[in-house]
Protein backbone atom coordinates (compact mmCIF):
# COMPACT_ATOMS: atom_id res chain seq x y z
CA UNK A 1 0.00 0.00 0.00
CA UNK A 2 1.29 3.38 -0.99
CA UNK A 3 1.88 6.03 1.89
CA UNK A 4 1.28 9.89 1.59
CA UNK A 5 4.49 12.24 0.50
CA UNK A 6 4.80 13.15 4.13
CA UNK A 7 6.30 17.03 4.12
CA UNK A 8 7.20 18.44 7.33
CA UNK A 9 6.10 22.23 7.24
CA UNK A 10 7.53 24.52 9.89
CA UNK A 11 8.84 28.01 10.97
CA UNK A 12 11.52 28.72 13.32
CA UNK A 13 13.27 31.97 14.92
CA UNK A 14 17.57 31.72 14.28
CA UNK A 15 17.85 30.11 17.61
CA UNK A 16 15.76 27.20 15.79
CA UNK A 17 12.79 27.48 17.93
CA UNK A 18 9.83 26.70 17.14
CA UNK A 19 7.55 29.20 19.97
CA UNK A 20 8.61 31.05 22.86
CA UNK A 21 7.44 30.47 26.22
CA UNK A 22 4.51 33.12 26.37
CA UNK A 23 1.07 32.06 27.18
CA UNK A 24 -0.03 33.46 23.16
CA UNK A 25 1.21 31.84 19.72
CA UNK A 26 4.32 33.35 18.59
CA UNK A 27 3.95 34.14 15.04
CA UNK A 28 7.30 33.66 13.28
CA UNK A 29 5.90 33.70 9.49
CA UNK A 30 4.75 37.05 8.34
CA UNK A 31 1.80 37.72 6.30
CA UNK A 32 3.26 36.39 3.29
CA UNK A 33 4.44 33.44 4.66
CA UNK A 34 0.70 32.50 6.24
CA UNK A 35 -0.15 32.83 2.81
CA UNK A 36 2.91 30.22 1.19
CA UNK A 37 1.61 28.37 4.20
CA UNK A 38 -2.23 28.20 2.98
CA UNK A 39 -1.08 27.66 -0.59
CA UNK A 40 0.58 24.08 0.47
CA UNK A 41 -2.51 23.71 2.46
CA UNK A 42 -4.63 23.74 -0.16
CA UNK A 43 -2.30 21.24 -2.15
CA UNK A 44 -2.43 18.66 0.70
CA UNK A 45 -5.07 15.87 1.17
CA UNK A 46 -4.99 15.77 4.84
CA UNK A 47 -2.97 18.53 7.67
CA UNK A 48 -1.48 16.86 10.55
CA UNK A 49 -0.35 18.47 14.02
CA UNK A 50 0.05 16.60 17.23
CA UNK A 51 -2.00 17.09 20.40
CA UNK A 52 0.46 19.07 22.02
CA UNK A 53 0.06 22.11 19.49
CA UNK A 54 -3.71 22.00 19.40
CA UNK A 55 -3.56 22.65 23.25
CA UNK A 56 -0.77 25.21 22.75
CA UNK A 57 -2.16 27.21 19.53
CA UNK A 58 -5.68 26.33 19.19
CA UNK A 59 -5.51 26.24 15.52
CA UNK A 60 -8.49 26.01 12.78
CA UNK A 61 -5.91 24.44 10.19
CA UNK A 62 -7.85 25.90 7.45
CA UNK A 63 -7.66 26.34 3.71
CA UNK A 64 -8.16 30.35 4.20
CA UNK A 65 -8.26 31.47 0.71
CA UNK A 66 -12.00 31.37 -0.78
CA UNK A 67 -10.15 31.27 -4.21
CA UNK A 68 -8.38 28.13 -2.73
CA UNK A 69 -11.13 26.69 -1.46
CA UNK A 70 -13.04 26.76 -4.73
CA UNK A 71 -10.20 25.55 -7.06
CA UNK A 72 -10.23 22.23 -4.56
CA UNK A 73 -14.34 21.88 -4.85
CA UNK A 74 -13.64 22.09 -8.54
CA UNK A 75 -11.49 19.73 -9.07
CA UNK A 76 -13.51 17.80 -7.08
CA UNK A 77 -12.06 17.32 -3.75
CA UNK A 78 -13.29 18.33 -0.52
CA UNK A 79 -13.08 22.53 -0.27
CA UNK A 80 -10.97 22.00 3.52
CA UNK A 81 -8.46 18.88 3.44
CA UNK A 82 -8.72 16.04 6.05
CA UNK A 83 -7.56 17.01 9.38
CA UNK A 84 -5.74 14.85 11.26
CA UNK A 85 -4.31 14.53 14.92
CA UNK A 86 -2.37 12.07 17.14
CA UNK A 87 -2.82 11.61 20.71
CA UNK A 88 -1.77 8.77 23.71
CA UNK A 89 -3.84 10.53 26.14
CA UNK A 90 -7.17 11.40 24.56
CA UNK A 91 -7.27 14.38 26.14
CA UNK A 92 -9.14 16.75 23.63
CA UNK A 93 -11.14 20.05 24.29
CA UNK A 94 -14.01 19.53 21.79
CA UNK A 95 -14.68 23.67 22.50
CA UNK A 96 -11.36 23.98 20.15
CA UNK A 97 -11.67 25.19 17.14
CA UNK A 98 -9.96 22.41 15.50
CA UNK A 99 -13.03 20.54 15.92
CA UNK A 100 -15.45 23.13 14.86
CA UNK A 101 -14.09 24.37 12.01
CA UNK A 102 -13.60 23.21 8.29
CA UNK A 103 -13.84 19.64 7.12
CA UNK A 104 -13.73 15.94 8.26
CA UNK A 105 -10.91 14.94 11.27
CA UNK A 106 -9.29 12.36 12.22
CA UNK A 107 -7.37 11.43 15.40
CA UNK A 108 -4.91 8.29 15.62
CA UNK A 109 -4.43 7.27 19.04
CA UNK A 110 -3.62 3.99 21.18
CA UNK A 111 -6.12 1.58 22.34
CA UNK A 112 -5.81 3.29 25.76
CA UNK A 113 -6.62 6.96 24.33
CA UNK A 114 -9.36 5.85 22.05
CA UNK A 115 -11.97 5.57 25.18
CA UNK A 116 -11.56 9.26 26.23
CA UNK A 117 -10.89 10.44 22.67
CA UNK A 118 -14.18 9.23 21.47
CA UNK A 119 -16.28 10.19 24.87
CA UNK A 120 -15.35 13.88 24.51
CA UNK A 121 -15.13 14.22 20.64
CA UNK A 122 -18.64 12.31 19.87
CA UNK A 123 -19.38 12.86 15.99
CA UNK A 124 -16.86 15.43 15.55
CA UNK A 125 -14.00 13.12 14.73
CA UNK A 126 -13.36 9.58 13.60
CA UNK A 127 -10.64 7.60 16.32
CA UNK A 128 -8.67 5.06 15.12
CA UNK A 129 -6.93 3.15 17.85
CA UNK A 130 -3.44 1.90 16.25
CA UNK A 131 -2.63 -0.54 19.44
CA UNK A 132 -0.70 -0.22 22.49
CA UNK A 133 1.24 2.60 21.12
CA UNK A 134 1.06 4.75 17.73
CA UNK A 135 3.22 3.70 15.24
CA UNK A 136 3.68 6.49 12.79
CA UNK A 137 4.26 3.96 9.90
CA UNK A 138 0.86 2.15 10.47
CA UNK A 139 -0.55 5.28 10.80
CA UNK A 140 0.32 6.85 7.25
CA UNK A 141 -0.18 3.31 5.92
CA UNK A 142 -4.03 4.10 7.18
CA UNK A 143 -3.90 7.51 5.40
CA UNK A 144 -2.59 5.99 2.55
CA UNK A 145 -5.50 3.60 2.50
CA UNK A 146 -7.99 6.29 2.75
CA UNK A 147 -6.48 8.14 -0.80
CA UNK A 148 -4.64 10.57 1.07
CA UNK A 149 -1.31 11.36 -1.31
CA UNK A 150 0.05 14.26 0.34
CA UNK A 151 -0.04 15.08 4.08
CA UNK A 152 1.36 18.19 5.31
CA UNK A 153 2.46 18.45 8.88
CA UNK A 154 2.80 21.18 10.48
CA UNK A 155 4.52 20.16 13.81
CA UNK A 156 4.75 20.30 16.50
CA UNK A 157 8.13 19.82 17.86
CA UNK A 158 7.83 15.95 18.92
CA UNK A 159 5.93 15.36 16.02
CA UNK A 160 8.18 16.73 13.59
CA UNK A 161 10.65 14.74 15.66
CA UNK A 162 10.06 11.30 15.80
CA UNK A 163 8.88 11.56 11.18
CA UNK A 164 12.58 12.39 10.54
CA UNK A 165 13.69 10.30 13.10
CA UNK A 166 12.09 7.28 11.57
CA UNK A 167 12.83 8.45 8.03
CA UNK A 168 9.41 8.82 7.15
CA UNK A 169 10.02 12.25 5.84
CA UNK A 170 9.94 13.34 2.46
CA UNK A 171 10.50 16.54 2.78
CA UNK A 172 11.33 19.54 5.12
CA UNK A 173 9.97 22.96 4.50
CA UNK A 174 11.80 25.32 7.03
CA UNK A 175 10.85 28.68 7.17
CA UNK A 176 13.36 30.70 9.04
CA UNK A 177 12.15 33.95 10.78
CA UNK A 178 14.60 37.25 11.73
CA UNK A 179 14.36 36.72 15.39
CA UNK A 180 16.07 35.57 18.16
CA UNK A 181 14.09 33.92 21.19
CA UNK A 182 16.81 33.46 23.55
CA UNK A 183 14.74 31.21 26.10
CA UNK A 184 16.65 27.99 26.95
CA UNK A 185 12.58 26.49 27.75
CA UNK A 186 11.10 27.35 24.18
CA UNK A 187 10.37 24.71 22.12
CA UNK A 188 13.45 23.41 19.34
CA UNK A 189 12.10 21.96 16.10
CA UNK A 190 14.11 19.08 16.55
CA UNK A 191 14.47 17.56 19.95
CA UNK A 192 18.01 15.59 21.03
CA UNK A 193 18.29 11.84 19.54
CA UNK A 194 19.85 10.10 17.70
CA UNK A 195 18.79 11.21 13.43
CA UNK A 196 19.40 8.75 10.47
CA UNK A 197 22.91 8.97 9.61
CA UNK A 198 24.44 11.30 12.82
CA UNK A 199 25.51 14.77 12.48
CA UNK A 200 28.08 14.03 9.82
CA UNK A 201 24.90 12.97 7.32
CA UNK A 202 23.93 16.21 5.26
CA UNK A 203 20.11 16.55 3.84
CA UNK A 204 19.96 17.61 0.05
CA UNK A 205 18.30 21.26 -0.64
CA UNK A 206 15.93 21.47 -2.93
CA UNK A 207 15.31 24.92 -3.15
CA UNK A 208 15.35 28.46 -1.32
CA UNK A 209 12.99 31.49 -1.44
CA UNK A 210 12.57 34.50 0.05
CA UNK A 211 9.17 35.44 1.25
CA UNK A 212 8.86 38.50 3.31
CA UNK A 213 10.78 38.93 5.11
CA UNK A 214 11.71 34.97 6.27
CA UNK A 215 13.89 32.86 4.02
CA UNK A 216 12.06 29.50 2.74
CA UNK A 217 14.07 26.61 2.02
CA UNK A 218 13.21 22.67 0.71
CA UNK A 219 15.61 20.05 2.10
CA UNK A 220 14.96 16.10 1.13
CA UNK A 221 16.30 13.31 3.55
CA UNK A 222 19.58 11.20 1.58
CA UNK A 223 20.39 8.74 4.53
CA UNK A 224 19.52 5.18 2.72
CA UNK A 225 16.70 3.15 5.13
CA UNK A 226 17.90 -0.09 7.28
CA UNK A 227 14.31 -2.28 6.80
CA UNK A 228 13.04 -4.18 3.75
CA UNK A 229 10.46 -1.12 3.13
CA UNK A 230 11.85 1.27 1.17
CA UNK A 231 11.85 5.07 2.82
CA UNK A 232 11.25 8.00 1.00
CA UNK A 233 15.70 8.74 0.57
CA UNK A 234 15.32 5.13 -0.79
CA UNK A 235 13.15 6.42 -3.41
CA UNK A 236 15.06 9.60 -4.21
CA UNK A 237 18.39 7.19 -5.11
CA UNK A 238 16.14 4.24 -6.59
CA UNK A 239 14.77 6.80 -8.86
CA UNK A 240 18.34 7.89 -9.86
CA UNK A 241 19.43 4.68 -10.61
CA UNK A 242 16.72 4.63 -12.80
CA UNK A 243 17.47 7.83 -14.73
CA UNK A 244 20.63 6.48 -15.08
CA UNK A 245 19.76 3.32 -17.00
CA UNK A 246 18.11 5.62 -19.80
CA UNK A 247 21.92 6.53 -20.43
CA UNK A 248 22.74 2.59 -21.34
CA UNK A 249 23.67 2.47 -24.74
CA UNK A 250 20.98 0.18 -26.74
CA UNK A 251 20.81 -3.15 -26.86
CA UNK A 252 19.00 -6.14 -28.27
CA UNK A 253 20.28 -8.72 -25.98
CA UNK A 254 20.81 -7.11 -22.63
CA UNK A 255 19.04 -4.88 -20.18
CA UNK A 256 19.62 -1.52 -19.64
CA UNK A 257 20.30 -0.44 -15.87
CA UNK A 258 21.72 1.96 -13.46
CA UNK A 259 22.63 1.29 -10.00
CA UNK A 260 24.27 3.69 -7.46
CA UNK A 261 26.23 2.63 -4.21
CA UNK A 262 25.29 4.80 -1.10
CA UNK A 263 27.01 5.15 2.13
CA UNK A 264 25.40 4.93 5.57
CA UNK A 265 25.51 8.13 6.31
CA UNK A 266 23.82 9.27 3.04
CA UNK A 267 26.73 9.75 0.51
CA UNK A 268 27.26 8.71 -2.86
CA UNK A 269 30.06 6.47 -3.30
CA UNK A 270 29.44 5.61 -7.13
CA UNK A 271 27.04 5.04 -9.61
CA UNK A 272 26.96 2.84 -12.84
CA UNK A 273 25.00 1.74 -15.88
CA UNK A 274 25.02 -1.15 -18.41
CA UNK A 275 27.56 -1.04 -21.50
CA UNK A 276 28.74 1.78 -19.44
CA UNK A 277 32.70 3.59 -21.08
CA UNK A 278 32.18 1.13 -24.34
CA UNK A 279 32.43 -2.29 -22.56
CA UNK A 280 29.26 -4.38 -24.33
CA UNK A 281 28.84 -6.65 -20.92
CA UNK A 282 29.58 -4.74 -17.89
CA UNK A 283 26.67 -4.78 -15.77
CA UNK A 284 25.29 -1.29 -14.10
CA UNK A 285 26.15 -2.73 -10.27
CA UNK A 286 29.66 -4.03 -11.42
CA UNK A 287 30.46 -1.08 -13.10
CA UNK A 288 29.67 1.12 -10.38
CA UNK A 289 31.21 -1.45 -7.71
CA UNK A 290 34.21 -1.23 -9.54
CA UNK A 291 35.05 2.65 -9.05
CA UNK A 292 35.68 1.69 -5.67
CA UNK A 293 38.57 -0.01 -4.44
CA UNK A 294 37.91 -2.94 -2.52
CA UNK A 295 39.17 -2.02 0.83
CA UNK A 296 36.43 1.23 0.74
CA UNK A 297 35.62 0.81 4.39
CA UNK A 298 32.05 3.02 3.60
CA UNK A 299 31.29 0.08 1.69
CA UNK A 300 30.12 -1.83 4.81
CA UNK A 301 26.73 -0.83 5.46
CA UNK A 302 26.62 1.12 1.74
CA UNK A 303 23.28 0.73 0.40
CA UNK A 304 23.15 -0.76 -3.50
CA UNK A 305 20.28 0.92 -5.79
CA UNK A 306 19.43 -0.82 -9.06
CA UNK A 307 16.79 -0.34 -11.68
CA UNK A 308 16.53 -4.19 -12.14
CA UNK A 309 17.01 -7.09 -9.37
CA UNK A 310 20.83 -7.47 -9.27
CA UNK A 311 21.59 -10.56 -11.84
CA UNK A 312 22.20 -14.49 -10.42
CA UNK A 313 23.63 -15.96 -13.98
CA UNK A 314 25.61 -14.97 -16.24
CA UNK A 315 26.96 -16.33 -19.51
CA UNK A 316 29.59 -13.58 -20.08
CA UNK A 317 31.16 -12.98 -16.80
CA UNK A 318 32.42 -15.29 -14.02
CA UNK A 319 30.43 -13.28 -11.15
CA UNK A 320 26.73 -12.18 -11.38
CA UNK A 321 26.45 -8.84 -9.69
CA UNK A 322 24.26 -10.77 -6.44
CA UNK A 323 27.29 -12.14 -5.89
CA UNK A 324 29.18 -9.19 -6.85
CA UNK A 325 27.25 -7.20 -3.59
CA UNK A 326 28.10 -9.85 -1.71
CA UNK A 327 31.59 -9.86 -1.80
CA UNK A 328 32.13 -6.17 -1.71
CA UNK A 329 30.16 -6.00 1.72
CA UNK A 330 27.43 -3.89 1.34
CA UNK A 331 24.71 -4.67 3.37
CA UNK A 332 21.05 -3.86 1.80
CA UNK A 333 19.98 -3.56 -1.85
CA UNK A 334 16.58 -1.52 -3.37
CA UNK A 335 15.12 -2.48 -6.45
CA UNK A 336 12.33 -1.60 -8.87
CA UNK A 337 11.85 -4.37 -10.99
CA UNK A 338 12.55 -7.57 -10.86
CA UNK A 339 13.99 -9.50 -13.75
CA UNK A 340 11.51 -11.33 -16.39
CA UNK A 341 12.44 -14.53 -17.73
CA UNK A 342 13.55 -12.66 -20.90
CA UNK A 343 16.80 -13.66 -21.36
CA UNK A 344 17.87 -15.97 -17.89
CA UNK A 345 14.55 -18.14 -16.69
CA UNK A 346 14.11 -18.50 -13.13
CA UNK A 347 17.16 -15.71 -12.15
CA UNK A 348 16.45 -14.91 -8.46
CA UNK A 349 18.81 -12.52 -7.46
CA UNK A 350 16.76 -11.55 -4.51
CA UNK A 351 17.19 -14.74 -3.62
CA UNK A 352 21.05 -15.04 -3.51
CA UNK A 353 20.75 -11.67 -1.51
CA UNK A 354 18.40 -13.08 0.80
CA UNK A 355 20.27 -15.86 1.30
CA UNK A 356 23.89 -14.18 1.88
CA UNK A 357 21.95 -11.97 4.64
CA UNK A 358 21.35 -8.70 2.58
CA UNK A 359 18.24 -6.85 3.32
CA UNK A 360 16.68 -6.45 0.28
CA UNK A 361 13.56 -3.65 -0.33
CA UNK A 362 11.74 -3.50 -3.28
CA UNK A 363 9.54 -0.56 -4.36
CA UNK A 364 6.96 -1.89 -7.16
CA UNK A 365 5.97 1.92 -7.93
CA UNK A 366 8.96 2.26 -9.70
CA UNK A 367 9.01 -1.03 -11.86
CA UNK A 368 7.50 1.46 -14.65
CA UNK A 369 10.17 3.91 -14.84
CA UNK A 370 12.83 1.05 -14.54
CA UNK A 371 11.13 -0.75 -17.30
CA UNK A 372 10.89 2.59 -20.17
CA UNK A 373 14.25 1.95 -21.31
CA UNK A 374 13.34 -1.72 -21.64
CA UNK A 375 10.17 -1.52 -23.68
CA UNK A 376 11.75 -3.06 -26.70
CA UNK A 377 12.30 -6.67 -25.01
CA UNK A 378 9.98 -7.29 -22.79
CA UNK A 379 6.18 -7.59 -23.14
CA UNK A 380 4.67 -5.91 -19.96
CA UNK A 381 1.98 -9.13 -19.94
CA UNK A 382 4.37 -12.14 -18.95
CA UNK A 383 6.81 -9.64 -16.11
CA UNK A 384 6.89 -12.29 -12.99
N1 LIG B 1 6.46 27.52 14.44
C1 LIG B 1 5.82 26.50 13.95
O1 LIG B 1 5.85 26.26 12.74
C2 LIG B 1 5.06 25.60 14.84
C3 LIG B 1 5.16 25.74 16.22
N2 LIG B 1 4.54 24.86 17.03
C4 LIG B 1 4.79 24.96 18.47
O2 LIG B 1 5.25 23.70 18.96
C5 LIG B 1 4.84 23.54 20.31
C6 LIG B 1 4.15 22.21 20.48
O3 LIG B 1 5.05 21.16 20.26
P1 LIG B 1 4.97 19.82 21.13
O4 LIG B 1 4.66 20.19 22.52
O5 LIG B 1 6.19 19.02 20.87
O6 LIG B 1 3.65 19.13 20.59
P2 LIG B 1 3.25 18.21 19.37
O7 LIG B 1 2.31 18.99 18.52
O8 LIG B 1 4.41 17.56 18.72
O9 LIG B 1 2.35 17.15 20.13
C7 LIG B 1 2.88 16.25 21.06
C8 LIG B 1 1.74 15.38 21.51
O10 LIG B 1 1.26 14.64 20.40
C9 LIG B 1 0.92 13.33 20.82
N3 LIG B 1 1.90 12.41 20.21
C10 LIG B 1 3.03 12.72 19.54
N4 LIG B 1 3.64 11.59 19.12
C11 LIG B 1 2.88 10.57 19.53
C12 LIG B 1 2.97 9.17 19.40
N5 LIG B 1 3.99 8.58 18.75
N6 LIG B 1 2.03 8.41 19.97
C13 LIG B 1 1.00 8.98 20.62
N7 LIG B 1 0.83 10.30 20.77
C14 LIG B 1 1.77 11.08 20.23
C15 LIG B 1 1.00 13.32 22.32
O11 LIG B 1 -0.29 13.76 22.74
P3 LIG B 1 -0.95 13.46 24.17
O12 LIG B 1 -0.24 14.37 25.11
O13 LIG B 1 -2.39 13.81 23.99
O14 LIG B 1 -0.74 12.02 24.48
C16 LIG B 1 2.08 14.36 22.58
O15 LIG B 1 2.01 14.92 23.88
C17 LIG B 1 3.93 24.72 20.62
O16 LIG B 1 4.67 25.67 21.35
C18 LIG B 1 3.56 25.27 19.25
O17 LIG B 1 3.32 26.65 19.26
C19 LIG B 1 3.75 23.86 16.54
C20 LIG B 1 3.58 23.71 15.20
C21 LIG B 1 4.25 24.56 14.24
N1 LIG C 1 3.54 29.81 14.43
C1 LIG C 1 3.63 29.45 13.12
C2 LIG C 1 3.02 28.29 12.62
N2 LIG C 1 2.30 27.49 13.43
C3 LIG C 1 1.43 26.47 12.84
O1 LIG C 1 0.24 27.05 12.34
C4 LIG C 1 -0.88 26.44 12.94
C5 LIG C 1 -2.04 27.38 13.11
O2 LIG C 1 -2.56 27.70 11.87
P1 LIG C 1 -3.99 28.44 11.78
O3 LIG C 1 -5.00 27.48 12.29
O4 LIG C 1 -4.17 28.72 10.33
O5 LIG C 1 -3.89 29.66 12.62
C6 LIG C 1 -0.31 26.00 14.28
O6 LIG C 1 -1.02 25.00 14.87
C7 LIG C 1 1.03 25.52 13.92
O7 LIG C 1 0.96 24.22 13.37
N3 LIG C 1 3.18 28.00 11.31
C8 LIG C 1 3.89 28.79 10.46
O8 LIG C 1 4.04 28.46 9.29
N4 LIG C 1 4.45 29.92 10.94
C9 LIG C 1 4.37 30.29 12.23
O9 LIG C 1 4.92 31.32 12.59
Amino acid sequence: MSRPHVLLSAAVSLDGCLDDTGPERLLLSGPEDFDRVDALRAASDAVLVGAGTLRADRPRLLVNSELRRARRVEEGRPAFPLKVTVSASGAFDPADPFWTTGGDRLVYTTDKGAGPARDRLGAAAEVVALGPAVDWAALLDDLGGRGVRRLMVEGGARVHTQLLRLGLADELRLAVAPTVVGEPDAPRLFGPGAYPGGPRSRMRVLGTEQVGDVIVTRYAPTVPGTAARATPADRHWLRIACDLATLCPPSRTAFSVGAVVVAADGTELARGYSREGGDPTVHAEEAALAKLGSDEPRLAGATVYSSLEPCARRASRPKPCARLIVEAGAGRVVTAWREPDTFVPGADGIGVLAAAGIAVAEVPELAEAAMIPNNHLVNPGTHK
